[in-house]
């Protein structure tokens, strides 16, 4: 079964959540069922950005093509990956390959494959995305997901959104949870001037974090790809 790939790049560090810091290779598809207001990634739906349908054996081909053998983990993001059930072929051939696989999605989409993914990032949506959380979906969602390793991360740019995070935290409260600061100008290309906003963003969500005692073992992280590399993509 093919899967349509927007781009395929790495071997980098993985900037946010759960394993931050990781060397990994990206997979990036294309196609969501939502449409963040800001959304740093808006090129894989809004028709802006072109897909190539790839099979399983041939996207492991180009990881290997463009990473040698200087890494040994996958993370599949997107767009929403879950969208697409041909990637549990995928998923075992980067196994077999020896690899780890690593997804970032929403929680709005199930497969049965996500079962077999070794880190599961989930990331509901606060308010200030403008979308809305079917919590059916997102209950039963983190249900199958039981016993993998898996975190949640919300993304913040308000007081509103930060009230959304600590709701999603004490419903799911044996998670792990992050919150993430928001970017808030994905196309800017002056560097210097985003960086130091983000820094402020990231200042403020710590303080919140800090006086929030729903939030006493959260992760308070910013995007480190962005504090490192602005909003160029491909890293
Ligand atoms: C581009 S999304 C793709 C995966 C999936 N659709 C999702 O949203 O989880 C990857 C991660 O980037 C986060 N993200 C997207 N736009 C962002 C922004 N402007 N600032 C901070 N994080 C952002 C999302 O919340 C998600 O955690
Ligand atoms: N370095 C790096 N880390 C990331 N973590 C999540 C990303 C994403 O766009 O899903 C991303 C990305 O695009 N680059
Ligand atoms: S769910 Fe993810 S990829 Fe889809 S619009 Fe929102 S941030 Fe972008
Ligand atoms: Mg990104």
């Amino acid at each position: 079964m093919k899967i349509p790939v927007m781009e395929i790049f790495g071997p980098t560090i993985q900037g946010e959540g759960m394993v931050i810091g990781q060397k990994t290779m990206f997979v990036r598809t294309g196609g969501c069922d939502y449409s963040c207001s800001w959304c740093d990634s808006k090129f894989t739906w809004d028709g802006t950005g072109k897909s190539t349908a790839m099979k399983p054996e041939e996207i492991i081909a180009s990881l290997k093509e463009i990473g040698g053998d200087a890494f040994s983990h996958i993370t599949i993001s997107g767009g929403n990956p879950a969208l697409h059930k041909g990637l549990g072929e995928f998923i075992s051939q980067c196994h077999e390959q020896g690899w780890k696989v690593a997804i970032e999605t929403q929680g709005s989409f199930w497969q049965d494959w996500l079962t077999a993914i070794d880190d599961v990032t989930i990331s509901p949506k606060p308010p200030s995305s403008l979308m809305v959380t079917d919590f059916n979906k997102l209950d039963t969602f983190m249900m199958n997901l039981k016993d993998s390793h898996i975190s949640l991360k919300v993304v913040v740019f308000n007081e509103e959104d930060f009230d959304f995070a600590e709701m999603i935290h004490m419903r799911y409260p044996a998670v792990p949870f992050y919150l993430q600061v928001g970017n808030d100008d994905v196309f800017t290309v002056d560097d210097q001037a985003l960086v130091s906003t983000l820094l402020t963003r990231f200042e403020w969500l710590i303080d919140r974090a800090m006086k929030s005692t729903i939030m006493n073992d959260a992760k308070v992280l910013p995007q480190l790809h962005a504090l490192v590399w602005g909003n160029k993509r491909g890293v």
